[in-house]
């Protein structure tokens, strides 16, 4: 039977006033239940208008935080994406401290693992639950400190590399060169991370043609660029368009992934093979993946297929070397500064009282005991950690402690947060590291001395380094730490006695996945630090 005209016309004004209540509903009533109401905050700005730009701009968010601080405290309430999307926003060290070790009921928001997914499949990045925890337990023996220790040659090797590659550049060494540290030193740590990931040599300090780091360059690029698109936001929520409709990003990430999976898929097997031989002594994270899945240690249930073991080198590459090698190029350009050449002396004079002819496995832990090299290392990570703030949304309703009480609108103060389901939680991590109520009036400063007197106040602060929340806290803190740590030590002591940093070109920082250096004025050439190094003449 054919409905009538004004059935239809019926039916289409029922499911119009359901859609208009709803949003109704969803817009304006539900806001008004939401328990963060309780939290004070900057006034909701237009319908649809967010907070979002004012906290995340990396070039203002010290000061805007400081402001909101000192408006609202420590527990401030933030708007999202709309008014649906009210969010808390924490520089409280109990609250951050209670968000950070219950992995359980703060995940990370399904939007941000998606995109993670769709790069480098679900490694521990993405994965979250029973998942995650097998991930990391069959990871966690490839980052022992025995294991790690076995990477020294290969740091002092690529930091060697890197030092002659720069040298070669110069046609004339007492002027120096010019050049982007940060896209020299990321490729020094994606060789590093190469050979350390899954023993193979991208030798991308010499040339940039090899096809696997070609493709991991590609789609990392497309991460870094994912979200400024309307049809990657809509992706997010609707999938099925990039195989509907396939686009540049669509042809890069699987043409990427065929190149990672066919050379990978050799290497696993190849790996397998030597492996079972006993007296294989291989370290790179694959063969300690592979063996350790294997392990009578593992449940059989909770061994990880081989595919995944890519996927977990994958993550490796694309969460330890962009982070790593951005960390050593803002603390390079922190010493080059006008005014902060003193510093960068004082550390290459301290550098200099060791003796270089070492093998490295003696000279590492000579380096990892110099006092001043330590301070600038968490300095840096703490003036522009690489990690500018971290999501979490709250899989339950949930009480959150605070250790500074909180007004309410009614005039009391209360020392919990009470959050609903599906809220959405800002941790600064930057803004944590450079709160002046807890870090001192210079705060703001790039000062290595003050971790040799530190406020008492900092020594309480969450965070897996230094009371620095630069790699994170809690159970989903950074696996990949010390590794880090280490190869950013062994860099520097080549480096800086090897060259003189200076006339860096004025850059900015801007939060593009990670706090990245752009030129000013030159945002559109893409992330870039040029500054001139000169040979030393302790060289
Ligand atoms: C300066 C260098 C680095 C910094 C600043 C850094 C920072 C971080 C941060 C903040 C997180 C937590 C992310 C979140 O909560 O969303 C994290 C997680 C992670 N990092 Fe790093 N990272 C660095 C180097 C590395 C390296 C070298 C590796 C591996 C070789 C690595 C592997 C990972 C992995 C696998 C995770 C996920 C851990 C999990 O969820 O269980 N990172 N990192």
């Amino acid at each position: 039977m054919v409905p009538s005209l004004s059935s239809l016309l019926l039916g289409l004004i029922i499911l119009f006033l359901g859609v208009a209540s709803f949003l109704l509903y969803f817009l304006f009533v539900a806001p008004l239940y939401n328990p963060l109401r309780d939290v004070p905050g900057p006034p909701s700005p237009k319908l649809f208008g967010t907070h979002l730009g004012y906290v995340l701009d990396a070039e203002l968010s010290a000061k805007n935080h400081d402001m909101l601080v000192s408006r609202y405290g420590k527990n401030i309430r933030i708007r999202g994406l709309g008014p649906w999307d009210d969010r808390l926003l924490t520089l409280d060290p109990l609250a951050i401290a209670h968000v950070m070790n219950y992995p359980t009921i703060y995940q990370k928001p399904w939007q941000s693992r998606r995109l993670i997914t769709r790069l480098i499949g679900c490694g521990m990045l993405a994965a979250e639950g029973v998942v995650h925890k097998r991930q990391r337990k069959v990871s966690n023996p490839a980052f022992s400190p025995q294991n790690l220790r076995g990477f020294i040659p290969l740091f002092f090797s690529k930091a060697e590399e890197l030092r002659d590659k720069w040298l070669s550049l110069m046609s004339n060494p007492s002027d120096g060169v010019k050049v982007d540290i940060c896209h020299w030193i990321s490729r020094a740590t994606f060789d590093v991370n190469g050979i350390a990931g899954f023993d193979y040599q991208f030798h991308a300090i010499q040339d940039e043609s090899n096809e696997v780091y070609l493709a991991y360059k590609d789609m990392f690029e497309i991460a870094i660029s994912q979200g400024q698109n309307l049809k990657s936001i809509i992706g997010i929520y609707l999938p099925i368009i990039w195989k509907l409709f396939p686009d540049e990003s669509t042809r890069i990430v699987d043409k990427s992934w065929k190149t990672i999976l066919k050379v990978g898929r050799h290497l696993v097997q190849t790996k397998k093979a030597t492996i079972a031989d006993k007296n294989n002594t291989d370290r790179d994270l694959l063969t300690l993946l592979l063996k350790s899945n294997i392990s009578t240690e593992i449940p059989a249930e909770q061994r990880i297929s081989d595919d995944d073991i890519l996927f977990q080198i994958s993550t490796f590459l694309f969460a330890g070397s962009d982070t790593t090698s951005l960390a050593l190029t803002w603390i390079l350009l922190l010493l080059s500064r006008p005014g902060h050449q003193h510093l960068q002396n004082r550390l290459r004079s301290e550098l200099n009282t060791l003796d270089s002819s070492l093998p490295p496995d003696e000279l590492f832990p000579l380096i990892d005991a110099l006092p001043f090299l330590d301070n600038v290392i968490k300095e840096g990570l703490r003036v522009i950690p690489p990690v500018h703030s971290s999501l979490r949304v709250a899989t339950k309703d949930d009480i959150i402690p605070s250790s500074t009480p909180i007004r309410k609108p009614d005039g009391s103060k209360v020392n919990v947060i009470r959050v609903a389901k599906g809220t959405m939680v800002h941790v600064p991590v930057e803004g944590f590291a450079l709160d002046k109520s807890v870090w001192g009036e210079d705060a703001w400063d790039f000062k290595p001395d003050r971790w040799d007197d530190l406020p008492e106040a900092v020594k309480t602060l969450p965070g897996l380094y230094s009371n620095l929340l630069a790699f994170s806290a809690g159970p989903r803190s950074c696996i990949g730490m010390r590794f880090s740590i280490m190869e950013m030590k062994i860099m520097l002591f080549v480096l800086m006695r090897g060259f003189d940093f200076v006339d860096p070109e004025k850059v900015f920082k801007a939060n593009v996945v990670l706090t990245r250096p752009y030129v000013v004025g030159r945002f559109k050439e893409g992330s870039q630090c040029p500054v001139v190094v000169k040979p030393h003449s302790a060289l």
